[in-house]
C-alpha cells in the first residue's frame, strides 16, 4: 500500500484531551468531505475545514511506498527521544489510507499512535488513541473511541444526539474562523450549562506553534 502524505512535522498536541504533549503529525492528503480547494468549500459536505490537505508538498511530505518508508521518516521526525514516542495520523481524512501495516510498523519504532477522524471511516485494529470529530450531515461509522471532539457551533448537529454514544471524553471546540470569539463564548456558555462536555481550545494557534 502506498501513502499520500502532505506533510511530517513535529509539534505539541494542541487539542483535546492530549493537549500539551508532544507529537509527530503524519497529515495524509486528500479527505471525503471537501476537495480541500477553496472554490469548493461553499458546496462541500464540511465547509468550516482550517487545514491544507492538497498535494505531498509540505514539509516531510511525499509518496511513501510501503509502510516501513513512512514509519522511518516517522521515526527520524521524532528525533532520539526513547520514551513517550507519540504519532498523531490526521489529514484531511487518514481513515481513508491508514492501514494495519502502518500501524504496526509505527509500533515497532516504539510509537503510541492517535487518530484525528471525521468519523465516517471504520478504523483498522490498533489505534491506541481514536479521537473522533463528527460533522453535520454526515453518518458516523464509529461511535466508540477515546474522545469525540466536536467543533460547536455546527447548524444541524446538537451536541445532545451523540452523548449517549461510547467516548471516555466529550469536547467541544470552538469553530474557528470570522466568527471565531462568538463561537467561542457559545462553546463557553454551553459547557457551562451542559457539563458532560468540556472545552477544547486549539492550544497550537493561542501560542503560535504548527
Ligand atoms: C483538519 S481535521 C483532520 C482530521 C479529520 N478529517 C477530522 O475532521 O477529524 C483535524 C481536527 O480539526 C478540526 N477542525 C477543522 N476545522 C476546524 C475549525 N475551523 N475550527 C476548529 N476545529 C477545526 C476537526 O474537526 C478535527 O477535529
Ligand atoms: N498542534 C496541533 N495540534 C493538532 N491537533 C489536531 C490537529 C489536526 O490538524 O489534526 C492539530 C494541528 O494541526 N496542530
Ligand atoms: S472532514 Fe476533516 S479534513 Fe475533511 S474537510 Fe472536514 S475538517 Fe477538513
Ligand atoms: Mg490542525
Amino acid at each position: 500500500m502506498a501513502y499520500a502524505v502532505k506533510e511530517v512535522f513535529k509539534t505539541l498536541q494542541g487539542e483535546g484531551a492530549q493537549a500539551g504533549r508532544a507529537a509527530v503529525f503524519c497529515r495524509f492528503a486528500g479527505c471525503n468531505l471537501w476537495s480541500g480547494r477553496e472554490q469548493d468549500r461553499a458546496t462541500a459536505v464540511c465547509r468550516f475545514c482550517d487545514t491544507d490537505f492538497i498535494g505531498l508538498d509540505g514539509e516531510g511530505g511525499g509518496r511513501f511506498a510501503e509502510a516501513g518508508a513512512l514509519a522511518d521518516a516517522i521515526a527520524d521526525c521524532w528525533g532520539p527521544a526513547p520514551e513517550r514516542r507519540f504519532v498523531v495520523f490526521t489529514g484531511g481524512e487518514p481513515l481513508l489510507q491508514l492501514d494495519h501495516a502502518l500501524l504496526a510498523a509505527v509500533r515497532e519504532r516504539g510509537f503510541e499512535s492517535a487518530v484525528e477522524t471525521n468519523g465516517t471511516q471504520h478504523a483498522p485494529e490498533g489505534v491506541d488513541w481514536l479521537c473522533v470529530s463528527p460533522k453535520a450531515g454526515t453518518d458516523l461509522a464509529l461511535t466508540a473511541g477515546d474522545e469525540l471532539k466536536l467543533v460547536f457551533p455546527q447548524p444541524g448537529l446538537d451536541p445532545a444526539t451523540l452523548e449517549a454514544l461510547a467516548f471516555r471524553h466529550f469536547f467541544l471546540q470552538p469553530m474557528d474562523g470570522p466568527d471565531r470569539a462568538a463561537n467561542t463564548a457559545a462553546t463557553v456558555a454551553y459547557c457551562l450549562a451542559h457539563p458532560r462536555w468540556r472545552l477544547s481550545v486549539q492550544t497550537h494557534k493561542a501560542i503560535g506553534i504548527p
